[in-house]
């Protein structure tokens, strides 16, 4: 069966990734979390020494951009993919609140997401994948085949990445969770490049009051009628 492109945007902590990882696991598509990298980008500046306080200093990671790889491998215990920066595993280091709270506005900036939309593009060439983000249906494959635009209240969001990073040991109060979630969203939309919006040809998911079951069985029925249709 021919192989199709899969974007799934929307807003942050609304359950992307959780969708997109199944699905692809159970298509046998690659997936790629794109948040991921723009986490790696903020982790390599938080370590080296590109924020003066809250201010990035652009022309230092303008001159760092080359130097910063970020790769994705498997887990073979868990069966997920985890991100190395450098050769380094950093998937623990960049989900922390430190990186959620400088990540976005790293993303503002045209030069950090022309190497990542660059990057992304070449892991999408043989298409077969499945990969989320805020601009991938809009401008990393504008032509994908499914588009999904997902979002949910930001309580229900800032509820879940609350319990997530509860089970993960990280104990973080749920108002500066939901603060980090609507300032997340606000810069997202509003940046210059790219902005954080629907595709005019996505197909819009309110998860808000869907299990994850729920919200699997609707994506994996999305793909059917796709690929049943072409
Ligand atoms: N429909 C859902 N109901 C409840 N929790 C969910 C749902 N979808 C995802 N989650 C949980 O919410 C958290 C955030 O999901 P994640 O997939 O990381 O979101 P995103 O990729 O949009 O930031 C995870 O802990 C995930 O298990
Ligand atoms: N394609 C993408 C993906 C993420 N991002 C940025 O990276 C941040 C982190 O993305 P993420 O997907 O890991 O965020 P969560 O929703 O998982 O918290 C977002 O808030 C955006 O600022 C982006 O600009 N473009």
């Amino acid at each position: 069966m021919k192989k199709i492109t899969i974007a799934i945007d929307g807003f942050s902590s609304c359950g992307k990734s959780t969708m997109a990882k199944d699905l692809a696991r159970e298509i046998g598509y690659i997936y790629i979390d794109s948040g991921a990298m723009y986490r790696a980008v903020t982790l390599y500046s938080i370590e080296n020494g590109i924020f003066r306080g809250n201010r990035i200093d652009t022309e230092k990671l303008k001159k760092h951009i080359k130097d910063i790889h970020i790769s994705f491998r498997l887990n073979s215990a868990t069966g997920c993919p985890e991100t190395y920066l450098n050769g380094v595993n950093v998937e623990n280091k960049i989900r922390t609140m430190e990186v959620s709270s400088r990540v976005s506005p790293i993303a503002t900036l045209d030069f950090v997401r022309e190497a990542m939309v660059a990057q992304q593009q070449e892991m999408g060439k043989a298409k077969g994948i499945v990969m989320d983000g805020r601009d991938i249906g809009t401008t990393v494959f504008p032509d994908a085949e499914l588009k999904i635009f997902v979002t949910a209240t930001p309580e229900i969001r800032a509820q879940r990445r609350h319990d997530e990073l509860k089970a993960k040991g990280q104990e973080v109060g749920f108002d500066e969770i939901l603060e980090n979630v609507k300032q997340r969203d606000h810069i997202d939309q509003n940046r210059e490049v790219s902005p954080l919006r629907k595709a005019d040809d996505a197909l819009l998911l309110d998860n808000s009051h869907l299990t994850i079951a729920q919200q699997k069985k609707w994506l994996a029925e999305q793909f059917e009628r796709i690929v049943q249709n072409k």
